[in-house]
């Protein structure tokens, strides 16, 4: 599978495949700043919520060298450096996980030699990297007895390898299931307005050899309807504590078509993207992207002049649509408030 991103630490600098002109051409920007990194999560260069959180953590470390050229003191720079980041998109809390998890690192180092502060700033982000690669391995073995063998699987966006460090969530578990032999069959839906199953999840499946079939994002109920899909398992930007579940617009509308057919519907994602501190998903910061998005199809533009446009990136699925949340730690089911807690705090 093509690299989603790669650190350099001979030349520091961060390469991020750039997903918006996948699958025609593979090309890799390369960050030398935290503001680079900000800009490429905020134009969606990196997309993706385990994705973001990883450059997140490379962006620190970017920043953490800028710092030690500065003039000014390291910690106010670091302050400037983890807001930018912050920043750069609202919704997936990988994103603040990271940031969260580097600004601990930088405290508890910030007295010590300012090369070990560095190094150990760099082995944070390495470790938050590798780890990700690993948790969604264990996620797929967790979740792939989950898939029916031999049934119809729908996922939407792309929640991928692309979307990760590697291997992916929701992609992760229909790859585990392939692995296993449960021949599946997958079916992506095109993902309107940034069209990520169209592009993204079609292309990395394609290049694994798993076949899938491409939807119109509209197709999904009557598919349902003729009997063609048994699950549908999708990736997550942020799980509140009652399991109500923060993804890709689009998400919210398959969840309820799928309970009114009786197809369950599975979340897969790392414990780090499950966000203890909201008690629901009226608390989760919806992205609201540009209407250029919506208007336009590759810069082409298609819509009436003059028209007006949403264009929120995310919905909220209530819990009481989702029959079980695949994570690194296990599977949680219903009631989620407590199997939610469980999970995260066990180790
Ligand atoms: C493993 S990725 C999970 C989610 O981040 C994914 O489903 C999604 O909604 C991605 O949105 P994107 O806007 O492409 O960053």
């Amino acid at each position: 599978m093509t690299e989603t991103l790669r650190f350099d630490s001979s030349s520091s600098e961060l390469h991020l495949l750039d997903q918006r002109i996948l699958p025609h051409q593979t090309a890799y920007i390369r960050c030398r700043t935290h503001g680079e990194v900000a800009d490429a999560i905020t134009t969606m260069v990196v997309r993706g919520a385990p994705a973001i959180g990883v450059a997140a953590a490379y962006g620190v470390y970017l920043g953490a060298l800028e710092a030690l050229k500065n003039q000014e003191s390291i910690s106010h720079t670091m302050e400037q450096v983890f807001a930018l980041l912050a920043a750069s998109r609202p919704t997936a809390v990988n994103l603040f996980w990271a940031i969260e998890k580097m600004r601990r690192v930088s405290e508890r180092h910030m007295t010590a030699d300012p090369q070990i502060w560095r190094q150990a700033l760099l082995e944070e982000a390495l470790r938050i990297h590798a780890d990700d690669v690993e948790s969604n391995r264990r996620m797929g073995a967790y979740g792939a007895p989950l898939l029916p063998a031999g049934g119809g699987v729908l996922t939407h966006c792309n929640a991928g390898a692309l979307a990760t460090a590697g291997y992916g969530t929701a992609l992760g578990v229909i790859r585990s299931a392939v692995s296993a032999g449960r021949g599946i069959q997958v079916y992506a839906t095109e993902t309107r307005p940034f069209l990520q199953g169209a592009r993204l999840t079609a292309f990395e499946l394609l290049q694994d050899n798993i076949p899938v079939t491409l939807l119109c994002d509209n197709m999904v109920g009557s598919l349902m309807a003729q009997g063609k899909i048994q699950a549908v398992v999708v990736g997550a930007d942020r799980i509140a504590a009652n399991g109500d579940t923060a993804n890709k617009i689009g998400t919210y509308t398959i969840a309820i078509v799928a309970k009114e057919h009786g197809i369950p519907v599975y979340i897969a994602a790392p414990c780090s993207t499950i966000d203890l501190q909201i008690a629901s998903g009226d608390q989760i910061v919806i992205e609201q992207r540009d209407p250029a998005e919506v208007t336009h199809l590759q810069g082409h533009h298609i819509a009436a002049a003059g028209v007006q446009v949403e264009n929120p990136s995310f919905d909220v699925t209530p819990a009481r649509f989702i029959s079980a949340i695949i994570t690194d730690k296990g599977v949680a089911y219903p009631p989620y408030r407590e199997t939610l807690a469980q999970l995260v705090g066990s180790d």
